[in-house]
């Protein structure tokens, strides 16, 4: 193959970014493959939307990445109210000067993938400037089922993907890994599926694949180019954010943790935080998904950073008031 000649401006043969939606449902591992992909030595510069479901943003802040640009979109979900704002950094990104090789959208985990996808269609600027590659979905093979259950969010995102990740074989058994696998290609049979742990997938396998088939979207979603399209989300998930302008006990903290996420695992979908612990010079951060928590002490708070302590916790019937009330009571 002959030698293709080097562009500075990040567009590929087609002359359009490739834009690579990730997404899969909270706490699957959408930002430790995020974090993979970065990490990787690919001289290639991506730009990183990353939205969130929550007030308050932590993702953006636990994504590595020395070059990447990371935008964050924490105002709504970006499958329904903040559209029109990833149109605009998209714009934004296109007017610079210098360009980009690719663009990793992150959405939030409750993220019906159709309507951002549909962006790149729909809006005519966005159309002309970026190609969507691939919708790449991560699947938690231990809570799949539960969520084919209760989320239909988690279908669909794995309808719609081109690229699947399932995510997480450390936590099932052989016979579970293979249940959920079936599970999974009754959905979607046609998308590349990688089994990982700690979303370890090979980065061409997850970008650049220029898999995302309109065709066979129309089939799933006939009215997919029709304006107008709408996501809901299950109303009754909820996020709780709290902040404390400073530092925390941890000998409160943790036990407090520990005990809430071993009584509410079962509606608590998803929690994190970054804490300021009384005289650590380090960052603690958690991150726990139902009543399974991990946390550990990461890097030095920064001197020009302010020490605070937040958590969110976003899951079903959460009470909001209690929660604050005995995080409050952690603070020093
Ligand atoms: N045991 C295990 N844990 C994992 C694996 N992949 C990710 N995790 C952990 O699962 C938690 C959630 O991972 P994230 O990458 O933050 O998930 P996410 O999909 O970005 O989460 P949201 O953005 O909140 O929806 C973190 O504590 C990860 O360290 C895995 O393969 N095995």
């Amino acid at each position: 193959m002959p030698d293709m000649p080097e562009t500075n401006t990040g567009a590929d043969a087609s002359g359009k970014i490739p834009v690579t939606v990730l997404t899969g449902y909270l706490g699957a591992g959408k930002t430790t493959l995020l974090n993979r992909i970065l990490s990787e030595p690919h001289g290639k510069k991506f730009a990183v939307i990353v939205n969130e479901f929550g007030e308050v943003g932590i993702d953006n802040d636990l994504v590595v990445g020395a070059d990447e640009e990371v935008f964050e979109m924490n105002n709504g979900c970006v499958c329904c109210t903040v559209r029109g704002d990833l149109i605009r950094i998209i714009d934004g990104l296109m007017k610079r000067k210098g360009g980009f090789d690719g663009i990793i959208v992150e959405t939030t985990g409750l993220a019906d993938p159709a309507p951002v996808a549909q962006t790149f269609f729909m809006d005519q600027d966005v159309q002309d400037r970026t190609r969507l590659d691939a919708v790449v979905t991560v699947v938690d093979a231990k809570w799949l089922g539960q969520r084919l259950k209760d989320a239909p969010e988690a279908h669909n995102q794995i309808a719609f993907a081109d690229v699947l990740v399932l995510n997480k074989t450390d936590l099932v058994t052989p016979e579970e890994l293979a249940g959920v696998e079936a599970q999974v290609r009754a959905i979607n049979p046609y998308a590349r599926l990688h089994r990982t742990r700690n979303a370890q997938v090979a980065i061409d396998d997850v970008l650049g694949r220029n898999a995302f088939d309109l065709d066979r979207i129309m089939e799933l979603e006939p009215d997919f180019l029709e304006a107008g399209h709408h996501a809901h989300h299950d109303s009754d998930i909820q996020s709780v954010a709290v902040t404390i302008d400073g530092d925390v006990d941890p000998d409160k903290f943790l036990p407090w943790l520990n005990d809430y996420a071993q009584r509410e695992g079962a509606n608590l979908l998803r929690s994190k935080g970054i804490l300021a612990f009384r005289g650590e010079p380090k960052r603690f951060v958690f991150q726990g998904v139902h009543m399974m928590l991990d946390g550990d002490l990461q890097r030095d708070w920064r001197p020009d950073e302010k020490r605070t302590s937040r958590i969110v916790m976003i899951g079903r019937d959460l009470d909001r008031e209690a929660i604050e009330k005995a995080f409050r009571a952690c603070a020093v």
